[in-house]
């Protein structure tokens, strides 16, 4: 690992450049230092290659049952609940809160266990082809350092925030506000001290729940003071919503109790949005406020059915969260297909036209979600001078799910790219996930 020469693929590469445009051809796709130099079609590939411009890269000439798609980016993800996962969805959101959520999150004030959970989660993450992740620590400067060190470890581009907590639970698990404030700070400093270019803090108040105005006010500054990002969660379950607004009577929606600390930026991150009146969709909209859709959580908490065509429509820019362990599946390519299916519900229930079709679903797991975290100046997609945050996808992989059936896929090129596209993302999995680079470095290899 970490050995970022030159490299250029020839063969299948698909990307989007926007919802309705996906990008898919054979060609050639070059990469130096980390980023993206040139791109063209296989005939000027080979009229490159035999002119020498590659004599100092490496090249890889993908099978035909291979191709080459950005890095999935995870908006939404909580690295301390992994232990969870597939356990206790029993309950809706503030009950699983306070019966299995906050008593694990609890454990993170021990470092040891933070590093050794954090290491795997980062290293799952990664062999699932997620090369961008926007995770949510625990209450603790120091375990969330540890996650940090992992993703820095394992070269993984991340958002980290340590979450911030001072509202009174059974589980004693909150902070003073002072204190709070200045942890984020301490947490926040000594994250840019490490000068990763991949790695960047979040400020990260839990939810309106957790946390009172002081606290807000005082996040919503330090976020603009280091012009950081903001995260947290909005209107996913009813019972929060009523919660909310009656803990902060002067505020007409859950979405203005952010507003009032100066929370909703163009830097901040919702995730859920799954109860939000047509007023709110217009104040994030207005605010440049993305939201995280979670489809796999909002379905396993009983949170409801998220009307993200509607959130999209309201011009709200919208990525993919896995929000495990309220989600109880990793794996982006799993948020794809719930996207799908939670929206193909919504159709079925009378909304014409509503269902994300998979090139929809793909474009929010990859150039989305970029936008969705500010991110795609450098991300999303296979633009010049990006960088190269990238899955080699092979449709056919050994011990996968995918079986090959000689001579069914559409002969014509364009279209065979197509169908394989679309297998994998209906029916694949990590094992087609071959390989997996970041910023240029391979940081998967099962080839
Ligand atoms: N799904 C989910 N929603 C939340 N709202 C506040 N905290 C959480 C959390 O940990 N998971
Ligand atoms: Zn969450």
């Amino acid at each position: 690992m970490k050995d970022n020469k030159n490299i250029v693929f020839t063969g299948i590469i698909a990307s989007s450049s926007s919802l309705n445009n996906l990008e898919i051809n054979s060609g050639y796709i070059a990469v130096k230092d980390g980023k993206i130099t040139k791109r063209g079609s296989t005939e000027e590939f080979d009229r490159l290659e035999k002119s020498g411009e590659f004599s100092t890269f490496e090249i890889v000439k993908l099978s035909p049952d291979q191709f080459i798609i950005p890095g999935f980016v995870d908006c939404h993800t909580h690295a301390p609940q992994f232990p969870n996962i597939g356990l206790g969805l029993d309950r809706p959101l503030l009950e699983w809160l306070a019966k299995y959520t906050f008593h694990l999150e609890k454990k993170y004030s021990d470092t040891e266990f933070a590093a050794k959970v954090y290491d795997q989660v980062v290293q799952r993450l990664l062999k699932n082809g997620t090369t961008t992740a926007c995770y949510f620590g625990s209450l603790h400067v120091e375990g969330t350092l540890e996650l940090v060190k992992s993703a820095i470890k394992h070269h993984q581009r991340a958002l980290i925030g340590k979450v911030s907590m001072n509202k009174e639970n059974f589980a004693e698990y909150y902070n003073e506000t002072k204190k709070e404030l200045e942890e984020v700070e301490t947490f926040i400093k000594q994250v840019i001290s490490y000068q990763n270019e991949l790695v960047e803090p979040v400020v990260t108040p839990r939810f309106a729940v957790s946390c009172d105005k002081e606290l807000m006010d005082g996040l919503g500054s330090i976020a603009k003071k280091y012009d950081c990002r903001i995260q947290s969660h909005i209107s996913e379950n009813t019972s929060e919503i009523d919660y909310v607004l009656e803990t902060n009577p002067k505020c007409k929606s859950y979405g203005h109790v952010y507003d009032e600390s100066g929370i909703l930026t163009n830097k901040c991150i919702m995730a859920h949005a799954v109860h939000l009146t047509e007023d709110e969709l217009t104040l994030l909209s207005s605010k440049g406020v993305s939201v995280a859709h979670c489809p796999a959580s909002n379905t396993r908490l009983k949170s409801g059915l998220c009307p993200v065509r509607e959130i999209i429509n309201a011009n709200i820019t919208v990525g993919l969260g896995t929000d495990v362990s309220g989600g109880d599946n990793a794996s982006i390519l799993d948020a794809i297909r719930r996207t799908m299916d939670i929206s193909t519900c919504l159709e079925m229930r009378g909304n014409d036209k509503y269902a994300l079709d998979w090139k929809e679903a793909f474009y929010l797991a990859t150039l989305g979600g970029a936008k969705a975290l500010n991110l795609d100046h450098k991300i999303g997609n296979f633009d010049i001078g990006k960088e190269f945050d990238a899955l080699l996808v092979d449709v056919y992989a050994k011990g996968g799910q995918i079986d090959k059936f000689e001579g069914t896929l559409q002969s014509n090129p364009d279209e065979y790219a197509l169908d394989l596209l679309q297998k994998f993302i209906f029916v694949g999995d990590d094992r087609n996930i071959v390989q997996v680079y970041v910023k240029g470095e391979k940081v998967k290899d099962a080839l």
